[in-house]
């Protein structure tokens, strides 16, 4: 084997990881389009597996997006994410021609894109790619074809992404008077490095499935035919994990990127959990009984040293801080 092919063979999966047995079967979609009135996003669901689809439906149009597709996208995630037996989301394009190919150049007026459905013309998209990193169930984007300027960076805003071998990346802001200077910018670079980022934005040139793996753009990159199927896949492998987890990690993944907001939304996880607590609830009980709170009578007798260090009992609120009260 040549070093290069040596280089870009899988590895072996290791044998106590049974990710290889994981069904690629095809789902049992439920179209809710109609019953919501959708005329640019397909939504469908597959409630007994926990995964919703959400695709854009303008192939003849390469999935471009206009003002109406952005409303339809935004309810559909809101749903997805409100929905209990909903835990993982993809996105995708109807057709193998494309993901999406980014704004409608046609309905770009003055301030922002304008297809008559919106008091004020703007930038909604910036409002999906918020909401997209806010959700804490994971977004897969599934990407056949084109994903190119506004769509590019809604696959870069997804969780993972698993593409088709035919698929094709890039960027054309600076070719159509655009640029995306919020996450199409700095996620970009923390997906790819500054230098490739750059090449990215000031040479809008396309790039293959694999030429985006290997930029890190991409989780992996299947024969088109096997797309949803893989996708499929992965999706029943996270819904086999803890969703608490998942989005703490999502949330902890996205935090420093985020700033402020990125913190809220972990510490917004820590501040739920908290509330499941008996020292949690013993707060709310307190004010709605008025009396005085009583934190550190909690459960004395009913844990044991969390730090194993004796063996004697500590309160909750020890065993949480890790702190050993001898
Ligand atoms: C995607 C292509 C490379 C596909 O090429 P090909 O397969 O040969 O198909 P075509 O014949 O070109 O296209 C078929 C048909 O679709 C029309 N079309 C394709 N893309 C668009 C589009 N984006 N807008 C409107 N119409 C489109 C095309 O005209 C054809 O129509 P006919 O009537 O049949 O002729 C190629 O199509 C292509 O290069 N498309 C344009 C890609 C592009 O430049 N997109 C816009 C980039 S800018 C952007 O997306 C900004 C988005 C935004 O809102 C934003 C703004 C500010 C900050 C952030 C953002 C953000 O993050 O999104």
């Amino acid at each position: 084997m040549s070093e290069h092919a040596a280089r870009k063979a899988p590895p072996p999966t290791p044998r106590r990881d049974a990710f290889h047995l994981t069904s690629c079967a095809p789902a049992a979609w439920q179209d809710q389009s109609t019953a919501l009135g959708l005329t640019d996003v397909i939504y469908r669901t597959a409630p007994e597996e926990g995964i919703a689809k959400l695709s854009i439906n303008r192939p003849s149009l390469r999935n471009a997006f206009r003002p109406t597709t952005i409303r339809e996208l935004k309810r559909c995630l809101a749903l997805a994410q409100d929905d209990l037996k909903i835990g993982v989301i993809i996105l995708t394009g109807e057709g193998d021609e494309a993901f999406c190919s980014g704004g409608d150049q046609s309905v770009r007026g003055e301030g922002g894109y304008d297809d008559g459905s919106e008091e004020a013309p703007r930038l909604t998209v910036l409002d999906l790619q918020v909401q997209m990193r806010r959700c804490p169930k994971p977004i897969i984007a599934m990407v056949a074809g084109y994903a190119i300027g506004g769509g590019h960076i809604l696959h870069m805003l997804c969780d993972l992404t698993i593409c088709a071998e035919n698929a094709v990346f890039g960027q054309t802001g600076p070719r159509v008077g655009s640029f995306d200077a919020g996450y199409g910018s700095s996620h970009m670079a923390r997906l790819v490095g500054q230098k490739k980022a750059r090449e990215i934005w000031f040479l809008c040139r396309f790039y293959s499935a694999h030429e985006a793996q290997d930029m890190g753009l991409v989780n992996t990159v299947v024969p088109l035919a096997s797309l949803e199927g893989e996708t499929l896949k992965w999706c029943r492998r996270i819904m086999e994990n803890s969703p608490t987890a998942i989005a703490c990690c999502k949330a902890a993944l996205n935090a420093d990127e985020d700033g402020a907001a990125g913190i809220m939304e972990l510490a917004g996880n820590a501040t739920r959990l908290f509330y499941l607590s008996e020292e949690g609830k013993e707060g709310r009980n307190a004010f709605l009984q008025k009396r005085k709170p009583a934190f550190r009578a909690l459960s004395t007798e009913m844990k044991s040293c969390a730090a194993k260090r004796c063996n004697r009992q500590v309160s909750s609120c020890c065993v949480f801080l890790g702190l050993c009260i001898r």
